[in-house]
């Protein structure tokens, strides 16, 4: 099939590549310039594991970037994976979204057949039927069901693991009005449905709900354990042993139970801050979601507060390890490193930095020119009084004798990754 995926950030370009994988023949179209450079020459323009294999297979024979939609005039199918971020009420900002259908709706009519547009963003119930869809019809004078299908394919990749959850799904969902829409879904995920990956075949306003009850539960989970864990350290109980334990019961299952500085991201945040306000505009006030918000604001505020108890750091060196949101990207946005490094800037402390992934590190020395970034471990560690880990990466599990090079000697582990040991004074977030 021929493809057509209009953004190319970490949802497009993953899709763009697994799609040229799965064998189909697949243009990205972005307004970045650098964007689709990079896409043509088969370097990714974001960190995923896995990615830079699938574009140097691809990249120039199956998948092209440009930066014109007139070159989606030959696709069956095409993707609209653009950002929705939050306005400052949490709602969601739909512009991008509605920019981005109405380049494409003026050259909808130049597509032959009966194009299928499939809109991959997270947006909101009813987005895709009252904003996109007449959008489209209007800038291109077709009509939906009639001239070119329409549908919802809510993505439910982690990043991270973009590739690998795209690749071996949970679930796929197909948010459809009429069966040709429906074909083109099931053929574009041919390679998948052979492999018996559950398919949900529902309407467009269901599936959009789909994708925000499965980020608002997981965000949800992750807070019911945080605050789980937080009465944990009020009685010296190891949440972690907890969770192990009620992670058996299959009603309640081990995933996304592991309590700390709580969940930052390009999603949930905003994802969950967008169903409250969509909830509100509606008249029913989601106290649930809403105190899920607040106890994972608290959570960097509670690990600034373990760190005051043992040292006063105003002038004094203090190092973060970690500024990714999760490890394995170099996305900083809503990473929980924003909260805490304000923290540490307020008390006056003088903060060093050191993330694994370069992108991620330069994203924050934008926004926090004033503190000081490092290339390992050890030299952020060195002569600090304290260290705050805020990211699991991996390789922060393997320091042990770097945290003698501390001028002091407490550790507040934020993700559970440090192993606690003689001669540190060590604080877990909730054990
Ligand atoms: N990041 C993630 O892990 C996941 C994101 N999503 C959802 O997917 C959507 C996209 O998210 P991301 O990929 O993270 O966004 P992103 O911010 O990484 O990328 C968006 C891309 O769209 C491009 N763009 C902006 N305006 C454009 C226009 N008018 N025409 C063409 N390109 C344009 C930008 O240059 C950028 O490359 C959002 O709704 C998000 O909630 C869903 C599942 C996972
Ligand atoms: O809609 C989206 O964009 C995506 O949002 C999340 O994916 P992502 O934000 O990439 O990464 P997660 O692994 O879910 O982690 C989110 C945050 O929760 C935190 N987390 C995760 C799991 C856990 O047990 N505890 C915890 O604090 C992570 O550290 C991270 O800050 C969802 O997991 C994806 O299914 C969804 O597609």
């Amino acid at each position: 099939m021929k493809i057509g995926i209009v953004g190319s950030g970490y949802v497009g370009t993953t899709v763009a590549a697994c799609l040229a994988d799965f064998g189909h023949d697949v243009i990205n179209v972005d307004v970045d310039e650098s964007v689709v450079r990079q896409l043509n020459d088969g370097e990714s323009p974001i960190t995923e594991p896995g990615l830079d294999g699938l574009l140097d297979r691809h990249a120039g024979e199956s998948l092209w970037a440009t930066t014109d939609y007139d070159d989606l005039a030959n696709v069956d199918v095409i993707f609209l994976a653009l950002p929705t971020p939050a306005n400052d009420d949490g709602s969601i900002d739909t512009a991008v979204v509605e920019a981005g259908a109405g380049s494409l709706g003026a050259v909808l009519a130049d597509v032959e057949g009966y194009p299928t547009v499939v809109v991959k963003s997270t947006v909101v119930p009813g987005t895709t039927e009252d904003v996109v869809g007449p959008i489209l019809e209007r800038e291109s004078g077709l009509r939906v069901g009639t001239d070119f299908g329409l549908a919802t394919n809510p993505e439910f990749l982690r990043e991270g693991s973009a590739v690998e959850d795209f690749q071996h799904p949970d679930k796929l969902v197909f948010g459809t009005t009429d069966d040709r829409a429906l074909e083109a879904l099931e053929a574009v995920y041919a390679p998948l449905l052979d492999d018996d990956v559950p398919v949900v075949r529902t309407g467009l306003r269901e599936a959009e709900m789909i994708k925000y009850a499965n980020n608002a539960f997981l965000a949800a989970k992750i807070s019911l354990i945080n605050e789980l864990g937080n009465i944990c350290k009020e009685y010296d109980v190891d949440a972690y042993e907890v969770a192990d334990a009620i992670g058996l019961d299959a009603r309640i299952g081990g995933a996304f139970l592991r309590s700390g500085v709580g969940w930052g991201g390009s999603c949930f945040p905003k994802d969950v801050a967008a169903l409250v306000a969509a909830a509100r505009e509606r008249g029913y006030d989601p106290e649930l979601l809403q105190a899920a918000i607040d106890v994972n604001d608290r959570q960097p505020q509670r690990m600034l507060d373990l760190l005051d108890r043992h040292v006063d750091v105003e002038g004094e060196r203090v190092a973060v390890l970690g500024l990714a949101f999760k490890p394995h990207t170099d996305d900083v946005r809503n990473s929980r490193a924003i909260p805490i490094i304000e923290g540490l800037l307020e008390r006056g402390a003088d903060v060093v930095a050191y993330d694994p992934n370069r992108g991620a590190t330069e994203a924050m020395r934008e926004r926090f020119p004033e503190v000081e970034y490092l290339a390992s471990a050890s030299p952020t560690l060195s002569g600090a009084s304290a260290a705050l880990v805020v990211t699991d990466w991996p390789e922060f599990a393997d320091l042990d004798l770097e945290f003698d090079l501390l001028s002091g000697d407490v550790v507040v582990d934020g993700r559970r990754i440090v192993e606690r040991r003689e001669g540190l004074t060590y604080e877990g977030l909730t054990w």
